[in-house]
């Protein structure tokens, strides 16, 4: 983990920064084609960071068509897993020397606070890179219990170009969870971070250059959703997708995948994510803390953000009283501070639609919070809302809103937080480790924390259920399978062998 720096020395840091802005394709920085570009900004303050590359369908094709060179004559496919091990471990290495660079440049371009950004982004993306550089050379196949006559292998191989459409709201580190195992296996990828977000990922693309990653293996094409997004999903010679955003951008990759050539494709979407705490919790301060974090962790632009609090009646005025303690100490403000804990909202136009329902906010009972301020910056809410009909219960807000239920039983509770149609992560708070299990196997969600809020690590899968995943998971082992496929190679050892084919 970095030690954190001072407010002035994250300034001088970010005035002596060379941002990226040329899409980095075939080992090298290339201009869009068309000579086009589209502004990078500050949320924070406003203003203008950068002109970046506004690629289109033939920077796409371009980049597809070395990334296909690049798996094919096999300069990283086919290399051993241990040298593509050494070089991914390289490229940690980098990434560690200009944490701090890295940090503030994704500061500056998203909003998010440099306390994260420092204490979470950068080490995991490192940390993520690692697990999956460190397992490449340890997974063995397997050879499936055939009759004395035979031998058959079951090979996994890497399953060629793949496309990583990438969000804005961790954009290092959601190309971690991606890069991370699609390289480890051999594939060649082409990624398109967010329009709101390309910086960090063309530095890391830099970075992992000099590390020794082979031309044409990581491009990275920067743009918008249907000048970039559209023509890699759609692309007849790409074999894989996967995708984490909104659901129904999220939908529309699979059209894209079943109007071309039928290419796998892996979503990671939204959610609507219940905090459940029944009425036998206990040490109300530590769940309000979880409440908390939960819910206003990286101002609540989160897929697995808590954002619906389902709590017992009998615990509700002691929880919330907590809860609005614990956020007074979120403090909003400049994202390079490192006491600041909310930062800004990713653009004007995702503040605008968070303030949309700050509107239906007034409409419940306050407990705290309900006020924006700069253009960027919206502050803790928690309200009080009755059922789960309200659009504050039931749409994703992607902001720091957390909505509180109160229900009389635990069947009410969980019948509430099913009560959705995503299903990405839930939290249960009880004292009774039956009561608690028994609940969280009762949630339809890909990931259920008991007595905690979180996304659970490196080593366990991520992702959701219903409308909030599709087609695989990120992370631990399980990430492995997304970027291979499943050979068998049947091996005939009967003596009249010659004669026989299959
Ligand atoms: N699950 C998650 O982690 C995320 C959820 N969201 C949700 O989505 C809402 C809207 O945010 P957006 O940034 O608009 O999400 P989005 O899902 O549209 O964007 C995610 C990625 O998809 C790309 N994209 C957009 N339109 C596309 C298209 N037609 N074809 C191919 N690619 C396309 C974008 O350029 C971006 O790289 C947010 O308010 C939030 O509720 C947003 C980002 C991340
Ligand atoms: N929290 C990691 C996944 C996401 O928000 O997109």
């Amino acid at each position: 983990m970095s030690d954190l720096l001072t407010r002035e020395e994250y300034g001088a840091i970010a005035k002596g920064l060379t941002l990226p802005v040329n899409a980095f394709i075939d080992g090298s920085f290339r201009p869009a084609r068309s000579g086009a570009t589209f502004e990078t900004v500050n949320p924070a303050t406003g203003a203008k960071l950068a002109d970046v590359a506004a690629c289109d369908t033939k920077d796409v094709d371009f980049a597809v068509e070395k990334a296909r060179d690049a798996f094919e004559d096999g300069r990283w496919s086919r290399l051993h897993p241990s040298a593509r091990k050494d070089v991914l471990i390289r490229l940690c290495k980098l990434l560690t020397r200009n944490a701090h660079e890295l940090a503030v440049m994704e500061s500056l371009d998203s909003g998010k606070t440099i306390y994260d950004c420092e204490t979470v982004d950068i080490p995991e993306t490192i940390h993520c890179l690692k697990w999956h550089a460190e397992l490449i050379d340890k997974i063995y196949d397997q050879v499936s219990p055939a009759s004395d006559d035979h031998i058959a292998m079951v090979l996994r191989e890497p399953v060629g170009v793949v496309g990583l459409v990438l969000p804005w709201n961790f954009p290092l580190l959601m190309l971690a969870w991606k890069i991370g195992p699609a390289l480890a296996a051999g594939c060649s990828v082409v990624v398109k971070p967010a329009e709101e977000t390309p910086l960090t990922a063309l530095r890391l693309a830099e970075l992992a250059h000099e590390a020794g990653v082979p031309a044409g293996v990581l491009n990275i094409v920067t743009g918008d959703g249907p000048g970039v997004g559209e023509p890699l999903g759609r692309h007849p010679d790409v074999d894989m997708v996967s995708f984490t955003g909104s659901t129904e951008t999220g939908r529309r990759f699979l059209h894209y995948s079943a109007d071309s050539n039928l290419k796998e494709v892996v979503l990671e979407m939204g959610g609507k994510n219940p905090c459940v705490v029944l009425d036998d919790a206990e040490n109300l301060d530590s769940v309000a803390a979880h409440v908390v974090n939960g819910a206003f962790w990286n101002m609540g632009e989160n897929c697995s953000a808590s954002s619906r609090l389902i709590v017992h009646a009998s615990v509700k005025d002691d929880l919330l009283a907590r809860v609005e303690a614990h956020a007074r100490e979120w403090i909003t403000g400049d994202p390079l501070d490192p006491q600041v804990r909310v930062g800004a909202l990713v653009s004007r136009a995702h503040f605008d639609k968070v303030c949309s329902y700050l509107d239906e906010v007034q409409k419940g009972r306050v407990v705290i919070g309900g006020t924006h301020s700069g253009g960027a910056f919206v502050d803790p809410t928690v309200v009080e809302i009755s059922g789960n009909d309200a659009r504050l219960a039931r749409e994703e807000i992607f902001g720091p809103v957390l909505s509180v239920i109160t229900v009389t039983s635990t069947e009410e509770a969980i019948s509430i937080a099913n009560d959705t149609p995503y299903g990405l992560a839930a939290s249960v708070f009880s004292a009774n480790g039956k009561r608690a299990i028994r609940a969280a196997r009762a949630i339809k969600a890909g990931t259920v924390t008991v007595n905690s809020f979180g996304e659970g690590d490196i080593t366990t899968p991520f992702g959701g259920y219903k409308h909030s995943g599709f087609g695989g998971r990120d992370n631990g082992i399980h990430a492995h399978d997304q970027y291979t496929q499943l050979k068998t190679i049947w091996i005939d050892l009967s003596d009249d062998s010659d004669d026989q084919i299959g």
